[in-house]
């Protein structure tokens, strides 16, 4: 069964349809590879599908149901400009997060610590978020998606400011999410990372291309 479904999505931004009757669903375990040109609308289904972007047309159903409430919270989304609190440190990043969801303080400060080393920041957990380099702080962007262990990762360009070694560290972290049944969806310009996904969804001028 789909866990994430957008029907005939459609937005407009001053009075432009920057995306135009899309439809797209991702069941759990799967991995889906969002392609397409710069500008031809990735972020913005991504956000739709987030329930973070109210659609023009059409509707994103999560098992079945609207996104909103709860189960927006079992949707992670990794933001191209991360989304993270400048003056916190990383681990207070996550563990904000992890208390706002109803983790205890102990729960979340083991949680944090585990997502941050999964990802090769354990040396920095301590370290302010604005002390961290571009590439760094996206691996925290990943690592606090981790730890909430969502039913759904979007993920916009998660590899983009990664060395080799740290793209090929971050891919497996996300695509194993799918081993405990999450559904993936990343947005990705690495024709690499699109093949280690079991589909391809691409997105040409707002539309889905054939
Ligand atoms: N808030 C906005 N106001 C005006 N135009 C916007 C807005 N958001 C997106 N757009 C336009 O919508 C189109 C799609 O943008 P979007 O960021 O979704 O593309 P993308 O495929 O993710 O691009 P990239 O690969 O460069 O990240 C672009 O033409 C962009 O300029």
């Amino acid at each position: 069964m789909d866990i994430l479904c957008g029907q005939n999505l459609g937005h407009v931004v001053d009075g432009r349809w920057i995306l135009d009757d899309v439809s797209v669903s991702v069941t759990a375990g799967e991995r889906v590879a969002l392609i397409g040109p710069s500008g031809s609308g990735k972020s913005t289904l991504l956000g739709l599908l987030a329930g973070i972007i109210r659609p023009t047309q059409g509707r994103v159903l999560f098992r079945g149901e609207p996104v909103d409430g709860d189960r927006r919270r079992q949707i992670a989304l990794i933001l191209q400009g991360y989304g993270l609190v400048s003056l916190l440190t990383a681990e207070e990043n996550i563990e904000v997060v992890l208390h706002a969801t109803g983790h205890s303080p102990a729960e979340a400060r083991r949680t944090a610590a585990e997502a941050l080393e999964t990802v090769g920041l354990g040396p920095f957990a301590t370290h302010l978020t604005d002390q961290l380099s571009g590439g760094q702080q996206q691996r925290m962007a990943v690592a606090l998606a981790l730890a909430r262990r969502p039913a759904v990762i979007l993920a916009d360009e998660p590899t983009a400011e990664q060395d080799p070694v740290h793209r090929d560290l971050v891919l497996d972290r996300l695509l194993a999410q799918a081993d405990r049944g999450a559904a993936l969806v990343l947005a990705t310009h690495d024709p690499e990372v699109a093949d280690r996904c079991d589909r391809i969804v691409r997105l040409d001028d707002g539309r889905l291309a054939a």
